[in-house]
């Protein structure tokens, strides 16, 4: 299947589509995908949904997560992404590149390049990982205005409020933040950096009704849970933001110290994706099938 033909694309939007599967039972699993090969990957292995992260993306292009990137950086990652797989996908957008009207020039963006719904953040710039120290949280109605807007730009794109309060303002500030964003119309809630489970329980009795993300990112501050244990906590997303790049970037390493060391590839053979493995993967042949089944649709060039 290719992205080319317009009888093959969702008829849907990305906005809708991600909402369909996050009030389908069960809790929606969004594995990161920093790009479309990842993103193509991770939908043979069966999932519907995807998550594209800051972290993941920033470290490919080998920079911090601090907020530096722009809008149309992270457009370029939702546009490869959405065409490879056609799945909705939610999208990291920091804190919204600005104030209010900056947020909903990303809503728009990000919409259009195919995204199906984003995360906003309550942190200052410049932002940092949330399971890191002395992050600088932004005033509570601050980030209200933000959703606001992004809610007012928005076609259909899912809208989900981060809060990174835990480590500052505890469990309280956690829950009074994202009652504040719902009341502002976030869809739903992504309480950053929780460390135990009691945590991720508190949060969910005080917020009845209200769609939750959980954050199952590596080496950080929230314990090892499975989807299964995230969704009898009663939590409707788990996202795991930067899995993929980590083994990416763990194989890559291994590469390039091999090849440095034996000035051959030979070694890592057998770790390697093979050629027939990467054309399937990316479907060369349907493009070159596509391409084909054009030249025989019009009537064929006069002879002589
Ligand atoms: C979810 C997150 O915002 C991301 O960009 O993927 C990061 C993940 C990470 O750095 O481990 C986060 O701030 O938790
Ligand atoms: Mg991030």
């Amino acid at each position: 299947m290719t992205y080319l033909v317009a009888a093959d694309l969702p008829r849907e939007t990305a906005g809708s589509r991600f909402r369909a599967l996050l009030n389908s039972p069960g809790i929606l699993r969004l594995p990161g995908a920093h790009n479309g090969q990842a993103a193509l990957q991770a939908k043979a292995a069966g999932f519907e949904g995807l998550y594209l992260s800051g972290a993941a993306m920033t470290a490919s292009m080998g920079l911090p997560d601090l907020g530096i990137i722009t809008v149309d950086e992270v457009a370029f990652f939702i546009r490869q992404i959405a065409r490879a797989t056609g799945l909705p996908l939610l999208v990291d957008g920091d804190t919204g590149y600005g104030e209010a009207l900056n947020v909903m020039h990303m809503v728009r963006v990000f919409e259009e390049a195919g995204a199906g719904a984003v995360h906003l953040e309550d942190q200052l710039l410049p932002k940092k990982c949330g399971h890191l120290n002395d992050k600088k949280l932004a005033s509570a109605y601050d980030m209200a205005a933000k959703v606001a807007a992004a809610a007012r730009a928005r076609r259909d794109l899912v809208i989900v409020a981060r809060t990174d309060a835990a480590a500052s303002e505890g469990i309280e500030g956690t829950i009074a933040r994202a009652k504040l964003y719902t009341e502002a119309g976030a869809d739903a809630i992504f309480p950053e950096a929780l460390t135990s489970i009691e945590m991720f329980r508190a949060v969910r009795a005080a917020l009845p009704g209200v769609k939750l993300l959980a954050n199952m990112t590596e080496f950080g501050r929230t314990p090892a849970l499975t989807a299964q244990e995230f969704q009898d906590l009663g939590y409707d997303m788990v996202i795991w933001p930067v899995s993929s790049l980590r083994v990416a970037n763990k194989a890559q390493h291994k590469l390039y110290q091999v090849l440095a060391r034996d000035g051959a590839t030979t070694a890592m053979l057998p770790e390697m994706q093979t050629r027939a493995e990467l054309y399937h993967l990316i479907g060369l042949n349907d493009f070159e099938a596509l391409d084909s089944s054009i030249a025989l649709s019009i009537p064929p060039a006069p002879v002589g």
